[in-house]
C-alpha cells in the first residue's frame, strides 16, 4: 500500500437518514468553502436523463467536525448530506423494531445491479438490503471529499474539469480549445457535452431510451491543469498515479473502463504517432503533444492530465429484462425501481471529484506537512528547483 497522507470513510444508505463521510489527514489552516462543496453537490443533481428522485433531493453538506472559523484545523472532518427521501422510507428503512406488515421485499434481481451477487454474498432475502448500498446514491459522498480536496488543489493552482463526450453513441466533434470556454459550454448544457450539436443528438438518444424503457450510457472526459511534474511514482505499482486514477473512476458505479491520454487509440498507432517529443525552449521543457495525457511512467510531466471514463447503461430498465425470483427460482422479470435512464452527465462531475481526490493525496504525498504554511514552503522549494533542472 501506497503511504496515503488523506483518506475517507463514507457511510449511508440510499433511504437512510443520511449521508456520512469522514475525512482524515487534510493539513490545518486550509480555507474551507462549503458553498463550494455544495456546488459540486449541485452540480451533481443535475442533468438531461435523471429520475424523480433527484427533485426530491437537495444535497448539501453540513459540518460538524475539523473545521473552526472557515479553516481546517488538522483534525479529521465530518461531513453529513440529509437524504431529504428519507421521510418517505421511515418504516422501510427503520433502524431498530420489525419490518412493518406491509413491506414489499426485493426479490427479482436486476441484471447489472449489485443485487444477485450481493444478496448471495451477504446472505440476505431481501434485496434491498443490497441496493441500498450499492446505490450510486453514496457517489455523493466521493463528490463531498473530491470538493474538498479540490480546495487544497485550487490553492496551489490546479484545476480540475469534466465533460461529457459520448452518450448511447453520439459523439462529441468539436471541443473548445480554451479551457474557459470548455468549462463555460459544458456546464451550460444539461447533457454536459461542450458541443451543442452533439448535445442535442445525445438529448434525442436519451430520449429514445426513456420512450422504449431503456436506458443508455457514455464516455466522459476528466482534464486536469496546473499539476507539478513529479506527482506519483513509478517505483513500485501501487504508486503509480495512472493506475490510481484508473482505479477510484472505475470505482465509481456503473463505470466500466478508463482510458488517459490517447487511450485505446495507442494501441491502433505507431510509436512515432503516439509518444509526445521532448523540447526545451532555453528555459523549460516543451511537449508539442500530449498523448500521454500528463503521465508518464505513472508520473506527472507537467502537461496536462487527459482521463476518459466509460459508463455502461442504468441496470435499472422500466421495461425489465428476464430474471428469477430469488425466493421461488422461478423466471420473472426483473424488479424495477425508480430510477435514472441516464446519468453520464452525474457521473462526470462525480469523475472530476474523484480525480480530484486521487491528485490531492499524490500532492500531499510529494509535499507533506501538517499546517498549509509546511506544505507551502515544500512547494516553493521543489518548485524552484524544477526550474534549475
Ligand atoms: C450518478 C449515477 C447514477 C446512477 N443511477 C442509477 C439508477 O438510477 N438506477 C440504476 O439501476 N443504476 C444507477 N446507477 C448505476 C448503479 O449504481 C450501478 O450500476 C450498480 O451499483 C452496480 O455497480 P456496477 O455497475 O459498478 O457494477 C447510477 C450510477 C451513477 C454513477
Ligand atoms: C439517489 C441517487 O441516485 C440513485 C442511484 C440509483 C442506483 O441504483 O444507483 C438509483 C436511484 O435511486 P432512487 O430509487 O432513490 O431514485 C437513483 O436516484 C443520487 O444520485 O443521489
Amino acid at each position: 500500500m501506497a503511504n496515503r497522507m488523506i483518506r475517507y470513510l463514507s457511510a449511508g444508505e440510499s433511504h437512510g437518514p443520511q449521508l456520512t463521510v469522514i475525512v482524515e489527514g487534510f493539513p490545518s489552516h486550509l480555507p474551507v468553502s462549503k458553498e463550494k462543496i455544495d456546488e459540486q453537490l449541485r452540480r451533481r443533481q443535475l442533468g438531461y436523463g435523471r429520475g424523480r428522485r433527484m427533485q426530491i433531493e437537495a444535497d448539501a453538506v453540513e459540518i460538524t467536525s475539523g473545521v473552526r472559523f472557515g479553516r481546517t484545523l488538522g483534525s479529521p472532518i465530518t461531513m453529513h448530506i440529509v437524504n431529504r427521501d428519507f421521510k418517505n422510507w421511515t418504516e422501510k428503512m427503520r433502524v431498530f423494531g420489525e419490518p412493518p406488515e406491509n413491506l414489499k421485499e426485493v426479490t427479482r434481481p436486476r441484471p447489472g445491479h449489485a443485487d444477485l451477487a450481493g444478496a448471495i454474498k451477504y446472505d440476505h432475502e431481501d434485496i434491498r438490503n443490497v441496493l441500498e448500498r450499492a446505490s450510486a446514491r453514496n457517489t455523493a459522498t466521493m463528490v463531498a471529499a473530491g470538493a474538498l480536496a479540490r480546495q487544497l488543489l485550487e490553492h496551489f493552482g490546479i484545476q480540475v474539469t469534466a465533460h461529457v463526450v459520448e452518450i448511447g453513441g453520439e459523439r462529441v466533434q468539436q471541443v473548445p480549445e480554451d479551457w474557459d470556454a470548455l468549462v463555460a459550454a459544458a456546464d451550460a448544457s444539461d447533457v454536459r457535452a461542450a458541443d451543442p450539436e452533439a448535445a442535442e443528438r445525445m438529448r434525442r438518444k436519451i430520449d429514445e431510451a426513456k420512450e422504449k424503457g431503456d436506458t443508455v450510457g457514455g464516455v466522459f472526459e476528466v482534464i486536469v491543469r496546473g499539476c507539478p511534474i513529479g506527482l506519483g511514482s513509478y517505483v513500485h505499482p501501487d504508486r503509480k498515479l495512472d493506475g490510481r486514477l484508473a482505479g477510484a473512476l472505475m470505482s465509481v458505479q456503473a463505470i466500466k473502463g478508463v482510458e488517459i491520454g490517447l487511450g485505446f487509440e495507442a494501441a491502433r498507432r505507431f510509436g512515432s504517432q503516439v509518444h509526445d517529443a521532448i523540447l526545451h525552449d532555453g528555459s523549460r521543457y516543451l511537449r508539442p503533444t500530449n498523448g500521454a495525457g500528463g503521465l508518464e511512467g505513472g508520473v506527472t510531466n507537467g502537461e496536462p492530465i487527459v482521463i476518459r471514463a466509460a459508463m455502461k447503461p442504468i441496470s435499472t430498465l422500466y421495461n425489465p429484462l428476464p430474471s428469477v425470483d430469488m425466493r421461488t427460482k422461478q423466471p420473472e422479470p426483473a424488479a424495477v425501481e425508480r430510477s435514472d435512464y441516464c446519468a453520464v452527465p452525474a457521473a462526470s462531475v462525480v469523475g472530476e471529484n474523484v480525480v480530484a481526490w486521487v491528485i490531492a493525496e499524490a500532492f500531499l504525498e510529494k509535499f507533506s506537512g501538517d499546517s498549509l504554511a509546511q506544505i507551502e514552503d515544500q512547494v516553493r522549494a521543489y518548485l524552484a528547483r524544477v526550474r534549475q533542472r
